[in-house]
């Protein structure tokens, strides 16, 4: 009986040793322990615990109550439910980061980690050991990261947003630069009074054997409006550009598509006729002569007009063409109202 009582007794202290070791082991990893006798109800914290949270060592009640007092109201549910789920079996160890209040009223952010280390004979848990770790800094530095992480995207957007907007904002101006060569180049092109191809455009096109191919036959006319001078004189300079600005529509009445009308100096155009023999020249000139003659324009004035024409051969020289229309113009206005062909 007594060696009985003397083993068991030195069972007890090898077990109280191994449970000193165990407390001073937990001191080392964590900041503070907690153990839970879940039979009489007390929860022993040790000093480290007390001191991290700023209390007078073993100064609060030693009851589940005083950790359920110092969760963060907006912890409470979250960190209870973990702590049931683990009670229940439904968890394999309790684990939960919460606030807690410190003795100065302020939170510091735990991790809080348990486990039974006690059951009856029934196998039901009747303790439990746990370790607080203060994980305030690493919180702090994880919400730093976030802070940075969300300030870097709104850097990001912001920086989208700019580059979207000075795409938009170049490609407009890039569009409106379009608009505005593409206007100087009509311009470039086009008579300002009448809005016909001017004569730089027109030795352009010819420059450029859109008009004249060397395999074609095909006309010029060259056409000077009589007496132009006495309309400026009698009805003034606007009346005269009035009546220049109507003789386009007159013409082209009488033209094709594919005919070109061009202003070749002040009152006087020029006509190429592309796939046009001399006696279809002819004919569309006289037609053209004979609408002057009979149109009407603003004041009822009335005009004619004198015609000289030269017809072209495969490999014929436009320039020389031109020479020889002027040519027969100039036998024209002699005569005036005439047209004169090669
Ligand atoms: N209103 C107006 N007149 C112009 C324009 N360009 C040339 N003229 C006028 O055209 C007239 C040409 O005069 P002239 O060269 O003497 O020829 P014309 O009076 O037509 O006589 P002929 O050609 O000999 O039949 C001048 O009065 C020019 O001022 C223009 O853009 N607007």
């Amino acid at each position: 009986m007594t060696d009985a009582n003397s083993e068991l007794r030195q069972e007890l202290e090898r077990l109280r040793s191994l449970e000193k070791t165990l407390h001073m082991a937990l001191d080392m990893v964590s900041d503070g322990i907690w153990d839970w006798d879940r039979v009489t109800g007390v929860v022993k914290r040790n000093a480290h615990w007390y001191r991290m949270l700023g209390y007078e060592p073993f100064s609060l009640p030693e009851t589940v109550d005083t950790w359920l007092q110092l969760i963060h109201p907006d912890d409470y549910d979250g960190t209870v439910s973990r702590m049931q789920r683990y009670l229940d079996g439904q968890a394999e160890l309790f684990s939960a980061r919460y606030r807690f209040k410190k003795a100065d009223g302020h939170y510091i952010w735990l991790h809080d980690r348990a486990k039974f280390v006690a059951f009856d004979g029934q196998g039901n848990p009747i303790r439990m050991l746990g370790a607080h770790h203060d994980i305030q800094q690493q919180v702090q530095a994880e919400q730093e990261q976030r802070n940075y992480q969300a300030r870097l995207e709104q850097l990001n957007r912001e920086l989208e947003a700019k580059v979207e907007a000075r795409t938009r904002e170049l490609a407009e101006a890039n569009a409106a630069l379009t608009r505005q060569v593409s206007l100087y180049s009509r311009q470039a092109q086009t008579d300002y009074l009448t809005g016909l191809f001017n004569r730089r455009y027109f030795e352009h096109l010819i420059g450029e054997h859109r008009i004249m191919p060397p395999r074609q036959e095909c006309a010029i006319v060259l056409l000077d409006l009589d007496r132009f001078k006495e309309v400026n004189d009698r009805y003034g300079h606007p009346v005269g550009d009035l009546v220049l600005q109507a003789i386009p529509s007159l013409l082209k009445s009488h033209l094709r598509n594919q005919d070109v009308l061009a202003r070749w100096g002040g009152e006087e155009f020029i006509v190429w006729l592309p796939e046009t023999s001399k006696t279809n020249a002819l004919q569309i000139s006289e037609r053209l002569r004979l609408a002057l003659e009979q149109a009407r324009f603003c004041h009822d004035i009335r005009l004619t007009g004198s015609f000289g024409i030269a017809d072209c051969r495969p490999g014929d020289d436009i320039h020389h063409a031109i020479e020889k229309a002027d040519s027969c113009l100039y036998l024209a206005k002699q005569m005036r109202n005439r047209v004169i062909c090669t």
